[in-house]
């Protein structure tokens, strides 16, 4: 049963995700990109919480579902889940101890077994194990409450004297969902090119077509002879002469044959390769695009999958053997008319008379088809990013019993397609069955005329040859005609590659970009202002200041939605500002290789994307300018609190994860790539809520690692347990893309504002 508009605003509006989906221009018709990219990681969950409370189960299963929330919206959805919870049975897993303090039943799990089970006024009176994750957490926010900052004040005020405005605007903005593509025609010259490095195979098996096609006109004449001998009267002489027709067809059967396989050898040879050079080439140029330009709701990961598995193999379409078979009845067509004009100029010109009809159906035949092959192209890709985007999202479908609803989603899909196919193949198939007709008419109309010319003298078998040819020749072109809707989908699935292998991404090297040189590495925005490509009616960043200096760490920190992600992806140069400068050791990074500047930059992000690799290549990953030891590995991954884990893992290091990780706990994901972050030696250490799904033992000794591996470097670090930044030389409170307040944590404290705001909700 689907919901109704006003169930889900009720479950929006219970999430906290309704005044954040009410300022979208397009409301909850906003398209959020695949796996939801088009949102902040709290946005993200708050529309997972509505979309559970929408469902209104007997069960409910909270796994972490308020840990990438803001306090603010953490209290209010909270509240929701309480409400929710009320009305059924719900099973909490959290890391945040306080929000399952009111829970009827905690259970605590060690390695697997359950350790403790009971109330939290029950098990904290135990004072085992559940005791001891509480004091942890208490103990490390006292911590951060009572120490003395002296020097971390002085920091402060000489960050904040050093926070300057670089006037000038030299950044270019181009808004990608404005430069729409445009599907540009390409022409079937073009597409030959495309396959220009076969040209020597081409031309061989363009040879052999030729020598084909010539087989039937030749077969036509061979047949008129033959008529012409049997209508003799010497029998010697009849099988004599038909003993020499004999060993024409054997010498042609035998060059007919060697051509053909020629011509299927070569051009199957170079259409294999243009296939092979443009899925390589495609998938080159998509990895080359800037971010923002996956961002768009056509370059889906299905759709993308359909241009390299698909298109690249439709491109042979236009090519390869296809090419063969135009070759092959030109030379057909060319020879039969050149032959009939030869023995019956008479009789030639008059069956050409029927060339203009056979050319009308053949232009209208193709015209039909490029209409509808675009559409049709569409209709399959469309269809495929639903079975794409429910297989890689198969455990939410299942969870959300949505089994149907997305096989429903992609049968439909299919059957617009099939419409369409069907509707095309009504009128192909009436322009197919004249376009045939119209042979037979050509046939009816020569031997009617024939049958004058014997009588004014021309020698019947003549009569034979011509119109023998004649039906040869355009049974030739409707061969090539049955074959065109593979050259027009060739054609179709040409421009769009072409088009996207042209494509000049927005974010690319300037001419004169340079390495660059790491010197005191300060990084600073400057009046930046920034709304992504796909929303650009949306400001996520109004007019934003900060400077971050080298060997410091900043914090930034605000309301979900604030922009904080956002600002961690400019310096990542993942998109580009619509104004203002973003600079290191006030050089524009616009300026810098995108390359160089991206080496010296760690990051650790909110969801860690693993590979379907194993462990330890997962880790060597974070630095692919050189081969990283295994020991470095084990190094790192001590660090990052993950090596006891996997050395007792049966493979170790060799452990393959799933795709996308799915054998890790979150956790443990989360600290393989802070692992994989450290073996880069980063300049700047990004750190996007890096621990937020870490339990407490955990986070303790990985913040201990990472306040280790912080030291000498830059870091900018987006966290919403406030208690694991109290320590950050700025904090850097952002609401709404604006920067609000600037200061330690004691200064922010004394200031009673936003940030004092922010941490009292946290129950401090
Ligand atoms: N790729 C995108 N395309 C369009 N809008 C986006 C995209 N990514 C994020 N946004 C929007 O930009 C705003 C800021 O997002 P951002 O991820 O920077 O927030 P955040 O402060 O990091 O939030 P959180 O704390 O929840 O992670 C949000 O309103 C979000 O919906």
């Amino acid at each position: 049963m689907e919901a109704s508009t006003e169930d889900i605003i009720t479950a929006t509006k219970k999430a906290n995700a309704y005044n954040f989906i009410n300022e979208l221009p397009n409301g909850l018709n906003t398209i959020v990109g695949e796996r939801g990219a088009q949102l902040s990681g709290g946005q993200k969950q708050r529309i997972a919480i509505a979309r559970a409370l929408v469902r209104n189960t007997a069960l409910l299963l909270l796994d972490e579902a308020t840990s990438a929330l803001d306090n603010e919206s953490e209290s209010k959805v909270q509240e929701a889940l309480d409400m929710a919870s009320r009305e059924r049975t719900t099973i909490i897993v959290a890391h945040r101890l306080s929000t399952i303090r009111n829970a009827d039943k905690i259970i605590v799990l060690s390695k697997g077994k359950v350790v403790e089970e009971g109330t939290h006024e029950y098990l904290m009176s135990l004072n085992g194990e559940y005791f001891k994750l509480v004091t942890n957490q208490v103990v490390d926010r006292e911590i951060g409450e009572f120490e003395e900052e002296e020097n971390k004040k002085h920091v402060f005020r000489k960050l904040k004297s050093k926070v300057s405005v670089i006037s000038g605007d030299d950044n270019k903005f181009s808004d990608a969902a404005d430069e729409e593509d445009e599907m540009g025609t390409v022409s079937f010259f073009q597409i030959v090119k495309m396959n220009s490095p076969e040209w020597f195979q081409i031309t061989i098996a363009s040879i052999g077509s030729v020598i084909t096609g010539f087989a039937f006109p030749i077969f036509a004449i061979s047949t008129g002879d033959l008529v012409g001998i049997l209508s003799g009267t010497d029998d010697v002489v009849m099988r004599s002469e038909t003993n020499r027709i004999c060993i024409y067809f054997l010498a042609a059967g035998i060059i007919v044959g060697l051509s053909t396989m020629t011509n299927i050898y070569f051009f199957t040879f170079a259409g294999e390769s243009l296939t092979l050079r443009l899925r390589s080439q495609l998938f080159k140029a998509m990895l080359r695009q800037e971010i923002g330009w996956y961002d768009r709701k056509e370059n889906g990961v299905g759709a993308l999958c359909a241009k390299l598995s698909g298109e690249a193999a439709l491109v042979q379409g236009a090519t390869g053997q296809r090419l063969g078979t135009i070759i092959n009845s030109m030379a057909t067509l060319s020879l039969s008319i050149g032959l009939a004009v030869y023995y019956s100029w008479r009789l030639g010109l008059v069956t050409m008379l029927f060339m203009p009809f056979m050319l009308l159906a053949l232009f209208m035949e193709s015209r039909l088809l490029r209409q509808d092959e675009t559409a049709n192209l569409e209709a399959v890709k469309a269809s495929m990013k639903v079975a794409i985007e429910a297989i890689s999202n198969v455990r939410t479908v299942a969870s959300l019993g949505a089994e149907d609803l997305f096989h429903e989603k992609f049968t439909r899909e299919l059957t617009v397609q099939q419409k369409k196919n069907l509707r095309n193949s009504h009128i192909r198939s009436i322009v197919y069955g004249i376009a045939r007709g119209i042979t037979f008419f050509a046939f009816a109309t020569a031997m009617f005329y024939g049958g004058y010319l014997i009588i004014d003298g021309t020698p019947y078998d003549d009569i034979i040859k011509v119109s023998n040819a004649l039906i040869l020749g355009t049974v030739s072109i409707a061969n090539a005609l049955a074959f065109s809707p593979d050259l027009r989908k060739g054609i179709n699935a040409a421009n769009s590659a072409l088009q996207l292998l042209n494509r000049v991404p927005n974010i690319v090297d300037a001419p004169d970009a340079h390495e660059k040189k790491w010197k005191e590495g300060t990084i600073e925005y400057s009046n930046v202002n920034f709304s992504y490509p796909t929303r650009p009616s949306v400001p996520v960043l109004k007019n934003l200041n900060l400077t971050i200096f080298d060997g410091k760490t900043v914090a930034l920190v605000g309301s979900s939605g604030c922009g904080k992600s956002t600002i961690v992806q400019l310096i990542e140069r993942f998109y580009d500002p619509n104004s203002g400068v973003i600079s290191v050791d006030k050089e524009n990074i616009v300026d810098m290789k995108v390359s160089s500047l991206r080496s010296h930059l760690g990051i650790v992000s909110q969801e860690p994307n693993l590979f379907d690799r194993t462990i330890g290549e997962n880790i060597a990953y974070g630095d692919n300018s050189r081969d990283v030891s295994k020991e470095e590995i084990i190094e790192a991954a001590k660090k990052a609190n993950i090596h006891n884990f996997v050395s007792s893992l049966p493979l170790g290091y060799d452990t393959r994860l799933g795709g996308k990780g799915t054998q890790l706990s979150g956790g443990q994901k989360q600290r393989v790539a802070i692992a994989r972050a450290l073996i880069r030696n980063p300049k700047v250490l990004l750190l996007d809520e890096a621990t937020s799904a870490l339990d407490t033992e955990s986070e303790k000794v990985v913040q201990e690692a990472l306040d280790k591996a912080k030291e000498g470097r830059t870091c900018i670090t987006i966290a919403h347990r406030l208690t694991t930044i109290q320590d950050a030389d700025l904090i850097c409170v952002i609401d709404k893309g604006k920067l609000a307040e600037l200061g330690t944590h004691q200064e922010l404290m004394k200031g009673k504002g936003l940030y004092h705001q922010l941490y009292s909700l946290q129950g401090h």
